[in-house]
């Protein structure tokens, strides 16, 4: 469950090609890391696979159905942390939760389950306009897990943390670890911790597909650098 096919997708936005004849796949519990400089298609392919947006040629497919907007069965499968955390701020976190829980016909239970494993029990009755930046992170995640999603696409999940609540984050992320991951990230250093493999997109092509099992933070800012063809990280 949570096998993901990306196969010949091209992405057209206005002028530009954000996705150029793009195929991998990611195999079950597999954990993705998404790399590339500004402007390589990160986000506009975690777009498709979120089911936001289709294509214009190629396809995707989890488990074999088809990612588009109107499939209904696989937007179940996926949990979504954008880099806009969709919570309302007037509210509490577990009212969100509860809020989103009813939406997915979830039951309450899962709310106060999901609350402890992102750590935010304490914290259920703080509105979450309180929040800092971390906290809204984390209850961000459980909303995409509330549901029990197979596949969990991350994008820029470490954006504007500082060094503790990033190491908090990366700890609270590996009790999902038995899901499909895909991470879409300029932090090169706790991808080497949190994924399997890395795909490097340069210019909206799959440029690169390195391991990341047994290589060390030093030898993929090489292999990056490389693939990128540029001097500087981004
Ligand atoms: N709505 C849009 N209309 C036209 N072009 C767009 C649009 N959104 C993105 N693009 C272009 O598509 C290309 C890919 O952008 P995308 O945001 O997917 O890259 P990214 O790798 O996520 O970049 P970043 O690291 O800056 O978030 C870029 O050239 C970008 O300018």
């Amino acid at each position: 469950m949570g096998t993901i096919s990306v196969d010949g997708v091209t992405r057209r936005l206005g002028s530009t090609t954000a996705l150029r004849d793009v195929s991998f796949t990611v195999d079950s519990g597999e954990h993705v890391g998404l790399f590339g400089p500004n402007g390589a298609g990160k986000t506009s392919l975690m777009q498709l696979l979120s089911t936001l947006a289709s294509p214009d040629d190629g396809r995707i497919r989890i488990d074999g159905d088809e990612v588009t907007p109107d499939a209904t069965a696989v937007r179940a499968k996926l949990g979504v942390v954008s880099h806009r955390p969709m919570v309302y701020g007037t509210l509490t976190a577990r009212e969100n939760l509860r809020l989103h829980a009813r939406l997915r016909t979830v039951d309450a239970e899962r709310v106060e389950r999901v609350l402890e494993d992102v750590n935010l029990r304490t914290h259920a009755s703080t509105r979450v306009e309180d929040f800092s930046h971390g906290m809204t992170k984390r209850l961000s995640i459980a909303r995409a897990v509330l549901h029990d999603p197979t596949v969990l696409l991350l994008d820029e999940p470490y954006a504007g943390l500082d060094q503790r609540s990033a190491m908090d984050l990366q700890r609270i992320l590996t009790r999902f670890d038995d899901r499909t991951v895909v991470i879409a990230t300029h932090d090169l250093e706790r991808a080497v911790d949190d994924c399997d493999r890395a795909l490097v997109l340069v210019d909206g092509t799959l440029e690169r597909t390195v391991s990341l099992t047994d290589l060390d933070r030093h030898s993929f800012e090489t292999e990056y650098l490389e693939a990128v063809g540029r001097s500087d990280l981004q």
